[in-house]
């Protein structure tokens, strides 16, 4: 039962809900029933027949429509008087500045990925208004608390970067069947349906590179003399028999390793022409793409049925010759979509097929599409707590009461008898430099970087700016704005071009540049420092920045995570800034990165500091000193290419 000020509290506050959906869906609700009457949600997207088994404001009927407005329609037809506002809108838009952020006595997160987190952070912190955060992967979540100068912001604490797996793994010495995913989709499915200009790894690595290069020159491309299957035996005899025929001729790699066999069409389907069921002629003059299915094809039912490999074989083919049969138009601009069906029945045949190849157990359509995907079941029940706690945490921020805030971690297996841990709220970092003033240091060649090098490569990906200026003093450098007149972008455009020591306010060792973001009201200062080399390999920007940093991969221990729509598995860029990339390496968003709350931090209790080796005493008393076993604390923070985040 709440007290008088607590009610009171609550009937003053104005609120602002970022994200409609599973979080955000429960939390609406929870808000409306504690007595909350003032609420304005954001949401840029609109419903999906998935998100109707746990977002429960929506309905079949909703499908398709605008799932901020969905949401307050359903709740005021139980709470009719209270004001809800509703914005069908990214929060990145423009209009959503600091002095919108301004009017809301408390902000309250229910996004699904780092990039948003990192945007309504800074824009909290400008404003001056708490931010309860909040994100959860399957039966794991947490809620943490914000405010200025009082808690950690969002970003005083590393994010962990996706996990990253190096090419000749994926390419050669797969022993995983992930890795077999992103094989499949990264460079097989790339390679054949997408941007055929792509950079692209897909042949073995071996020592004969002369013969394998030569080979992905042309193999890819259709011959004019023949048919879809002669194609698609062609191919299938390149990737999965010649490829790696050839990788096992360097018998260096296999001393310690079980050697894979390769595998041809002859060896598996033989002569036998690809069964399909009567249905075929039905399936081919169906005009509607988007349930293209292979497995229809072929009569295969049971997504959760694990293929032989003559049945991955069969889809494999279905799956090509649907895509340059029925879907021609798309080929060469397709990039793999976990809800594409045709694309996740491809993936899993040439997934599994190369698993067989390698001795690596095969798995179902349903598991494969969970890993491609990185996704983790979104479980209904723990998306309710979070919400409760939100609002818990909420009204204890608008009581003015910081002190009893706790960022409070659902864990999936009991730790001292609790499935809720509270937390004490960390003090903000020092070193943040989102939240402090402390300035950033970049190593740089100066006689060889160019501005747009600063601009990509730190900016917008590391430092997460949307609209960033860079100045040298009082001149500028750079600006990204709608209000530029001509020339000025002109202006900028050619200064994108220079090297940074020939640029019109020159940047060189010892030059401190100031880097804002307009719209996140955010300032930092770097203090440039000038060295020549940089090794190619360790330090693939050519630069490297101090005082960001990019915390360790997310663990390994799933293969899927739910990512909530952010980004997954990449060879190529990345849409989204806090994906990582490295020349020589295949990123793929582990668990909690985008989807976990905030990017899936994760904290072990053996990586905080502990009372035997406490690297920050403060910060080692608030966490419990030892839980039951090898629970860990999910500190569900950023996932998603993209990369943890509400479900
Ligand atoms: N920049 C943004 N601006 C506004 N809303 C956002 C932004 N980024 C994410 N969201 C919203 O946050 C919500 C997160 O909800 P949730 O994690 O349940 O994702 P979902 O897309 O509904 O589910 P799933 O990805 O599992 O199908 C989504 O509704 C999404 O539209
Ligand atoms: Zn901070």
């Amino acid at each position: 039962m709440a007290s008088v000020q607590q009610l009171s509290a609550i009937k003053d506050a104005k609120v602002l809900m970022v994200g409609a959906g599973g979080i955000g869906c429960e939390l609406l609700k929870t808000l409306a029933l504690s007595g909350f009457q003032d609420i304005h949600i954001i949401d840029m997207d609109t419903i999906e027949v998935s998100n109707l088994n746990r977002q429960f404001l929506f309905r079949q009927s909703h499908v398709g429509q605008s799932k901020a407005k969905v949401a307050r329609d359903a709740v005021l037809r139980f709470r009719p008087k209270i004001n809800i506002k509703s914005y069908h809108a990214n929060v990145k838009d423009s209009n959503f500045n600091v002095d919108f952020f301004k009017q809301f006595s408390v902000v309250l997160n229910g996004l699904d990925n780092l990039d948003a987190r990192r945007h309504v952070n800074r824009l909290c912190l400008a404003a001056d208004v708490p931010l309860v955060e909040s994100g959860t992967t399957g039966f794991l979540g947490q809620v943490t608390v914000h405010i200025k100068g009082k808690t950690e912001c969002y970003e005083c604490q590393p994010k962990p970067a996706p996990k990253t797996y190096p090419v000749c793994t994926i390419t050669s010495t797969p022993s995983k069947f992930v890795h077999c995913i992103v094989w499949a989709k990264d460079l097989l499915f790339a390679k054949l349906f997408g941007d055929k200009n792509q950079d692209n790894d897909l042949n073995v690595r071996s020592n004969d590179t002369a013969t394998s290069s030569e080979h992905s020159e042309d193999i890819f491309e259709p011959r004019k003399d023949e048919d879809i299957q002669q194609y698609a035996n062609r191919i299938y005899d390149h990737v999965f028999g010649h490829n790696i025929q050839t990788a096992l001729s360097n018998e260096e790699t296999w001393k310690n390793r079980n050697k894979p066999r390769p595998i041809y069409v002859k060896d598996v389907l033989s002569d036998e022409p690809i069964q399909q069921n009567g249905n075929v002629d039905k399936l081919l003059a169906n005009d509607n793409l988007s349930s293209l299915s292979a497995m229809a094809y072929l009569g295969l039912k049971n997504p959760q049925d694990i293929w032989s490999l003559k049945e991955n074989s069969r889809v494999f083919f279905a799956a090509l010759k649907l895509f340059f049969s029925k879907r021609q138009k798309e080929i060469g601009n397709l990039t793999f979509d976990k809800d594409d069906p045709l694309a996740v029945e491809f993936v899993t045949a040439a997934a599994n097929i190369r698993a067989a190849s390698f001795n690596i157990p095969l798995h179902s359509l349903f598991e494969a599409k969970g890993i491609a995907g990185n996704i983790v079941h979104a479980v209904a029940t723990t998306n309710a707590i979070i919400a409760g706690l939100i609002v818990i945490e909420a009204i204890k921020v608008l009581q003015n009461d910081a002190k009893n805030c706790r960022m409070t971690y659902c864990l999936q297996h009991p730790s001292r008898k609790m499935l809720l841990m509270p937390v004490e709220p960390f003090e903000p970092n020092k070193s943040c430099y989102v939240c402090s003033e402390t300035p950033l240091l970049l190593e740089v060649n100066t006689n060889r970087a160019k501005l747009r090098d600063l601009v990509e490569k730190v900016v917008t990906s590391k430092l997460g700016m949307s609209l960033p200026l860079i100045a040298h003093g009082s001149g500028l450098l750079y600006e990204v704005g709608d209000d530029l007149g001509k020339d000025e972008v002109a202006n900028y455009e050619a200064n994108l071009e220079k090297v940074l020591s020939e640029l019109p306010y020159a940047i060189t060792g010892g030059t401190i540049i100031t880097v804002e973001d307009l719209q996140q009201e955010l300032v930092c200062n770097i203090n440039i420092k000038h060295r020549e080399e940089f090794d190619e390999e360790k330090e693939p920007d050519g630069m490297v920045l101090h005082g960001w940093t990019p915390a360790p991969a997310a663990e390994n221990n799933k293969e899927a995570t739910d990512n909530n729509g952010a980004s997954t598995s990449s060879t190529s860029k990345p849409a989204s800034a806090d994906v990582m990339e490295a020349d020589d390496e295949l990123s793929i968003v582990e668990p909690g990165v985008e989807t976990l709350p905030a990017g899936g931090k994760k904290r072990k209790l053996s990586d905080v500091p502990n009372s035997e080796a406490p690297i920050d005493e403060k910060r080692a008393k608030k966490i419990p000193e030892k839980n039951d076993g090898d629970d860990v604390i999910v500190m569900l923070d950023d996932g998603n290419d993209d990369d943890i985040t509400a479900s």
